[in-house]
C-alpha cells in the first residue's frame, strides 16, 4: 500500500483525496495539508489522514512515501524541490509551475537526483476521446494533420482569474495534449483578443483565440472562453490530408420534449474528465514500484511552460512570438 500525503485540499485536492481513498487500488492517503484549516479538515475527513499545518513537514514525515501536489500552480515549486531532495515520488497537478524558469529549476533538480520522481497532471493524455483521435492519426489512414480547431470553454471563473491564467491555468491542457496528439513541437504562437464578454471583469480578456504553429507547419486555433455560461465544452478537430477526425462528445441521451430535441453538456472538468483522472492516478500508483514515470513527466511540464510563456508574451505584444526552449531535452528523459 503506497502511503500518500496530499498538499492542497481545495476543489481538485478533495476530488483526488476521494479518488485515492475510494477508487484507486494500492494506495492510501495518510496525510493532508492546506493553509486554510477548514479545507484541511474537509480533506482529512474524506481519508481519515493526519493534518499537517505545514506542507514541508508533511513531505518530511516518515510515514509519507509519496506526495500529491494540488495547491495552486504558483505554490508548486517549493514542495516539488523538497520532495526531489528527499527522493519522494510526486504527482503534481498542472501546471508544473507557472513559468518556464521555475519548471527548468525543477527539471534540473530531478535530473541531478538521478531518479524519475515527478508526473505532471496532464490528464487529457488519458482521456478516451483524445486517445481515439491519436489512434486514428497513428493509423495513417487520414494522412498528415494540417490544422486543428479546438475549444476550451468553462462556464465561468472567479474574480481572481486573470488574462495570463487563460494560458497557464486553462490552455496549458491544449498546449500539452495537442503536441502529444500530433507528435510535433511548437514553433510560434499568437493571441487574438476578440470583443470582451459582459461576464468578464477588468483583469480578464475573455474570450481569447490562441494560435499555435508547429515545427511541421500544422496550424492550431484554440478558443479559450472561460465565461461561456452554457457549460464545460472541450472540442478538438484534426483536419488531415485524407479526412478529418473530430473528438467524440461525451454520450448523453437525446431527449425529445415539447417539440424540442435536447442533450446534456457537462458543466465542469470533474465530470467531463472523471475517467481520465481515475486512469492517470491508477497508472501513477501502479508505476510506483518500478521507479518510472509512464505519464507526462517534469520535462513535459517544462515544455508546456515554455509555450505558455510565449503565449503570455503574445497576449501582451499582439505579435507572433517564437517558442524556444533554453536547453535540449536531457538524456535522462529520452
Ligand atoms: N487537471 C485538471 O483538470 C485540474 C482541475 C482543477 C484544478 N487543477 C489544478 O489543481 C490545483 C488546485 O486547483 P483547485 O481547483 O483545487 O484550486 P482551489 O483554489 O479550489 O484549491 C487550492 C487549495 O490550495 C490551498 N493552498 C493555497 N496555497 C497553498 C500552499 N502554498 N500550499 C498548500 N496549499 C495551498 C488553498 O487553501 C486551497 O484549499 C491547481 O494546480 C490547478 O491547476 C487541475
Ligand atoms: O480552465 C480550467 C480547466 O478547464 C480545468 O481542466 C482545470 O485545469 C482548471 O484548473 C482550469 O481553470
Amino acid at each position: 500500500m503506497l502511503k500518500v500525503g496530499v498538499i492542497g485540499c481545495g476543489g481538485m485536492g478533495r476530488d483526488h483525496i476521494d479518488r485515492l481513498t475510494n477508487k484507486i487500488q494500492g494506495v492510501e492517503v495518510v496525510a493532508v495539508s492546506d493553509p486554510v484549516a477548514e479545507n484541511a479538515k474537509l480533506g482529512a475527513a474524506i481519508c481519515n489522514g493526519k493534518i499537517y499545518e505545514n506542507a514541508i513537514e508533511l513531505i518530511e514525515a516518515t510515514e509519507v512515501e509519496a506526495i500529491f501536489v494540488v495547491s495552486p500552480g504558483f505554490a508548486h515549486k517549493e514542495p516539488l524541490l523538497k520532495a526531489i531532495e528527499l527522493g519522494k515520488r510526486v504527482f503534481c497537478e498542472k501546471p508544473l509551475a507557472t513559468t518556464a524558469d521555475d519548471c527548468l529549476e525543477i527539471v534540473k533538480a530531478e535530473v541531478a537526483s538521478g531518479k524519475h520522481l515527478i508526473q505532471t497532471g496532464f490528464m487529457r493524455r488519458y482521456d478516451r476521446g483524445y486517445r481515439q483521435v491519436k489512434a486514428a492519426l497513428e493509423s495513417g489512414e487520414y494522412g498528415e494533420p494540417l490544422m486543428l480547431h479546438c475549444t476550451h470553454r468553462n462556464p465561468e471563473v472567479g474574480e481572481n482569474y486573470t488574462t495570463p491564467m487563460a494560458v497557464h491555468d486553462t490552455a496549458i491542457h491544449e498546449i500539452d495534449v495537442l503536441h502529444w496528439l500530433t507528435d510535433d513541437d511548437y514553433e510560434s504562437v499568437q493571441v487574438l483578443m476578440p470583443r470582451v464578454t459582459k461576464y468578464s471583469h477588468a483583469q480578464l480578456n475573455d474570450p481569447q483565440i490562441m494560435l499555435l504553429r508547429t515545427k511541421k507547419g500544422v496550424c492550431i486555433d484554440v478558443e479559450v472562453f472561460v465565461n461561456c455560461k452554457f457549460g464545460y465544452d472541450i472540442q478538438c478537430e484534426v483536419v488531415c490530408e485524407d479526412g478529418s477526425i473530430k473528438m467524440a462528445e461525451p454520450a448523453y441521451p437525446d431527449v425529445r420534449k415539447d417539440a424540442k430535441l435536447a442533450t446534456t453538456i457537462d458543466t465542469d472538468c470533474f465530470v467531463r474528465f472523471k475517467d481520465a483522472y481515475d486512469v492517470e492516478v491508477q497508472d501513477w500508483v501502479d508505476q510506483a514500484g518500478n521507479g518510472v514515470i509512464a505519464g507526462p513527466n517534469a520535462w513535459d511540464g517544462y515544455l508546456a511552460a515554455v509555450t505558455a510563456d510565449a503565449l503570455v508574451k503574445a497576449q501582451e505584444t499582439g505579435n507572433i512570438e517564437p517558442v524556444v526552449t533554453a536547453v535540449e531535452m536531457p538524456e535522462f528523459y529520452k
